[in-house]
């Protein structure tokens, strides 16, 4: 069995504007200071565990792909049209995939995620691999540690027979209300998705031919005719894999989880940024912690996050868990507990004659 690691690079992150701009969305930014952005470190990760490595991402990003990932060949990069959410995108990979290597395992890894466990990360995909490879659809399960409503949950169900660690699912629910992921969290037996799915690229096709036949046909016809990719393209429905097929799948019986502790964050909003490089300090830091260059940030009796990214100085004063993100053409000065807020800002803008902001 050969393993293929799909990473989707989609979305424009607009919670992390206006460092994340849909010309320059977050997975080509570093943002964890390593010197490295998410999807080369995604690409990094992913590479002692896969036998091969494809990104699927919109042609506008197909160039800044190809210079960040210089050692991914040309064609291991499928160019998206446009964005159709990742149903079409990851079942993109797998059409392709299926005709190429019918005997291999993917799994689908997001562009734009940390995992601070990388030894845990490569043992979790092996034995979700092992899984897959007997026909299961595999989701990677996380410990939550809040109620989230930006996540999907899993209910862990009986083990899996024959396969150490492994779980049925139960139900898969897409980003429920604060309210019933509450009651999740008191349960005990619910993890979070993290939109890492491992099977066999004929398994996932054939569980959405069973929702809808005409998309999968539609992904397999692209795929034999690589030329009707801009014909057949704007026709596939924008849906989620999560709702086309894990939802669905899962309903039947069809869907195992490998729960893990993998130190994962999706960085959702400079909130959650300022948390992970808080934890990844070897220092506790008395000021804000800072994102690029130190010695541009002046700070008296503050705390919070600061990003300066034109170059500017930034001075602050008795601001408590304040976010500062300075870029050359925008500034974003909110707080921690607000910053969720940020995409209500891009959508206010993209109705604008500012829209060429966002
Ligand atoms: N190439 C491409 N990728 C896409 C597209 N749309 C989404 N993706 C990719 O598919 C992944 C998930 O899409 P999101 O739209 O960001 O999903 P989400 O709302 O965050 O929810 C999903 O991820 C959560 C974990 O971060 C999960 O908890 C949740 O259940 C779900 O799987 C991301 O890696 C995103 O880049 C697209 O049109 N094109």
């Amino acid at each position: 069995m050969t393993f293929w690691a799909v990473i989707p690079a989609g979305g424009a992150g607009t919670r992390l504007w206006p460092l994340s701009r849909s010309s320059e969305p977050k997975f080509l930014r570093d943002l964890t200071g390593h010197g490295r952005t998410l999807l080369q470190e995604t690409y990094d990760r992913l590479q002692p565990v896969s036998d091969g490595i494809m990104v699927v991402t919109g042609s506008v990003h197909e160039r800044a792909v190809c210079d960040q990932l210089p050692e991914l060949p040309h064609e291991a990069i499928l160019a998206e049209p446009s964005g159709r959410d990742s149903m079409a995108a990851i079942g993109l990979a797998a059409a392709f995939l299926e005709r190429r290597d019918p005997d291999a395992v993917m799994g689908s890894f997001a562009a734009d995620h940390v995992i601070r466990h990388v030894d845990t990360f490569h043992r979790t995909v092996r034995s979700a691999a092992a899984v897959a490879a007997d026909g299961w659809l595999v989701t990677i399960g996380i410990s939550p540690t809040f109620a989230s409503t930006a996540f999907g949950y899993i209910a862990e169900g009986e083990r899996l027979a024959g396969h150490e660690g492994a779980y049925l699912v139960d139900e898969f629910v897409e980003k429920p209300s604060a309210e019933v992921a509450a009651g999740y969290l008191e349960t005990g037996r619910y993890r979070w998705n993290a939109g890492m799915f491992v099977v066999r690229p004929t398994v996932l096709l054939d569980l959405l031919a069973e929702s809808d036949p005409g998309f999968a046909e539609r992904l397999r016809a692209i795929a034999a005719e690589p030329a009707r990719l801009e014909e057949l393209w704007e026709t596939l429905p924008k849906i989620a894999l999560d709702h086309a097929v894990a939802e669905p799948a899962a309903a039947a019986g069809k869907v195992a989880t490998v729960p893990a502790d993998l130190g994962w964050d999706d960085i959702g909003d400079f909130g959650s940024l300022a948390t992970l490089l808080q934890a990844a300090a070897t220092a506790s830091p008395e000021g804000p912690t800072i994102l690029g260059e130190e010695s541009l940030v002046h700070a008296l009796d503050s705390t919070g996050l600061v990003v300066p990214h034109s170059g500017r100085t930034i001075a602050l004063i008795g601001l408590e868990d304040i976010v500062v993100v300075d870029t050359e053409d925008a500034v974003l000065v909110t707080t921690r507990a607000q910053a969720q807020q940020v995409k209500k800002i891009v959508a206010a803008l993209k109705d604008s004659d500012r829209d060429h902001l966002t």
